[in-house]
């Protein structure tokens, strides 16, 4: 399995989909997964049932992943140490931004519950995250400045 990690708009999904063309595994984008089971759009479930809810759904969703697979995890996933023991079963690729490669990614983006509110805000969600994505990550990738299939083709060679 090929665990693709990193902050909100750090390009997990755009990129696991190329891996996953590139190695034949099917590509699991993990939001979608959780959006499908539960019937719900992320950004509802956020709304309705709370964030701890969804963190329970990506919890579950890992403890029952079997199948080789390259999955595109949500930005905080690497939150729950469980999740971070689960990921150990794979290969943890973290795709590595500057904040300021983020900010121009999302700026405008709606989409995301977690993406909203004051800079300063989202910039400390960011930072206090950089030190767990580090420690789940079996191989590193920076991603500024790179095309999607640079940073697809960079993967490929870090995983023989
Ligand atoms: N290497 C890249 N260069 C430029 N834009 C990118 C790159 N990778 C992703 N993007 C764009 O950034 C946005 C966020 O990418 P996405 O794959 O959804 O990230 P994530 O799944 O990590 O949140 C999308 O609009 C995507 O097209
Ligand atoms: O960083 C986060 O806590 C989240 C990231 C999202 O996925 P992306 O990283 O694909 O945006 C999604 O799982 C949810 O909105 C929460
Ligand atoms: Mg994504």
């Amino acid at each position: 399995m090929i665990f693709l990690i990193g902050f909100m708009g750090s390009g997990k999904s755009t990129i696991a989909k190329m891996v996953s063309e590139k190695t034949k595994y099917p590509y699991i984008e993990m939001d979608q997964a959780i959006e499908e089971a539960e019937g719900m759009k992320i950004r509802d479930m956020f709304a309705s049932k709370g964030e701890q809810y969804f963190r329970d759904k990506e919890t579950e969703f890992l403890r029952h992943l079997k199948d080789e697979v390259v999955l595109s995890t949500g930005g905080g996933v690497i939150l729950r140490e469980e999740n971070r023991v689960l990921l150990q079963e794979g290969t943890v690729v973290y795709l590595k931004a500057e904040w300021e490669t983020i900010v121009e990614r999302l700026t405008g983006d709606t989409d995301r519950p977690l993406w909203k509110g004051e800079d300063s805000e989202k910039k400390k969600r960011f930072d206090e995250r950089l030190s767990l994505y580090e420690q789940a990550a079996d191989v590193v990738i920076d991603v500024d400045q790179k095309t999607p299939e640079e940073i697809a083709e960079e993967v490929m060679g870090r995983l023989k």
